[in-house]
């Protein structure tokens, strides 16, 4: 059987997503998912989306990671689905949609490549030793750096993505260096097991984190810079929690084809 699908990408963060309203794929198998995301052997991407219906919601955003297994929340996903929805004529300019860490509401710009999507509340902020850890959708460990440009972030990420703390259930680790007004990040992705080119629940970690560790209150915009472009995110802290999270960059059609599964 051949089925339709659409690559995206947001800030190098890449995408298969097929249009499931018609349920044309139903529960896709770890090898099949896998397969597809390689590089060499199939369309390629950091993980494969789903865009089924689903009463109350405009859309329903089901995710899979690059390695088959499917995953919690993800940020430049959410941005990149929000993308196709628009493609696809569901939404215009707003849109509300519900992901595997509940309910989500974006905004698309009228050309369809920008998008800002509001993330869920995050109250839980701990350390584990100079790092933080934290839950943004999916959970994140963030650690400040220096020479980010030259860092292993391959071997470095991987023995903490590994060590006996979060082997089982496994973590992203974000190396965060500050910049002027924001910072550069590099993360190893949990699921891609490897460092991908942005990583939107963790940029989105790296950002509170910091205010966090920087005792910033208020109203707050932190401007990153990943390996494949640039993403803000804009919240309030008011000391007990962040809310109001906004995670804006840009969200592309790649290409579209079929392909024979
Ligand atoms: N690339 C994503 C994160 C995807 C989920 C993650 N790999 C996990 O399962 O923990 C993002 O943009 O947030």
């Amino acid at each position: 059987m051949n089925i339709k699908f659409y690559k995206y990408q947001g800030a190098g963060n890449d995408f298969i997503l097929i249009d499931n309203r018609e349920s044309i794929v139903n529960q896709p198998t770890k090898e099949a998912v896998t397969k597809l995301c390689d590089r060499r052997f199939g369309i390629g991407g950091d993980g494969l989306m789903l865009l089924e219906n689903l009463e109350g919601y405009d859309f329903k955003m089901v995710y899979y990671n690059a390695d088959g297994n499917e995953g919690s929340m993800c940020g430049n996903g959410g941005r990149c689905i929000v993308a196709f929805a628009k493609h696809l004529g569901i939404i215009y300019d707003t849109t509300n949609f519900l992901a595997t860490d509940g309910p989500h509401h974006a905004k698309i710009s009228e050309e369809g490549t920008w998008v800002s999507l509001q993330m869920i509340d995050v109250a839980d902020v701990s350390k584990d030793g100079d790092a933080y850890v934290l839950d943004t959708g999916s959970p994140h460990y963030v650690k400040i750096a220096t020479d980010l440009a030259i860092k292993d972030v391959y071997n470095e990420g991987y023995a903490i993505r590994n060590n006996a703390t979060y082997k089982a259930k496994g973590i992203n680790v974000n190396f965060a260096e500050k910049t002027g007004e924001g910072y550069f990040v590099r993360t190893f992705e949990r699921g891609v097991e490897n460092e991908t080119y942005a990583c939107g629940t963790g940029v989105t970690a790296v950002a509170l984190a910091m205010a966090k560790h920087n005792r910033q209150f208020g109203t707050i915009s932190t401007p990153i810079k990943v390996l494949g472009g640039d993403l803000n995110i804009r919240f309030d802290n008011d000391g007990e929690k962040f809310s109001n999270i906004f995670l804006e960059g840009p969200a592309e059609l790649v290409f579209d084809g079929e392909i024979e599964v």
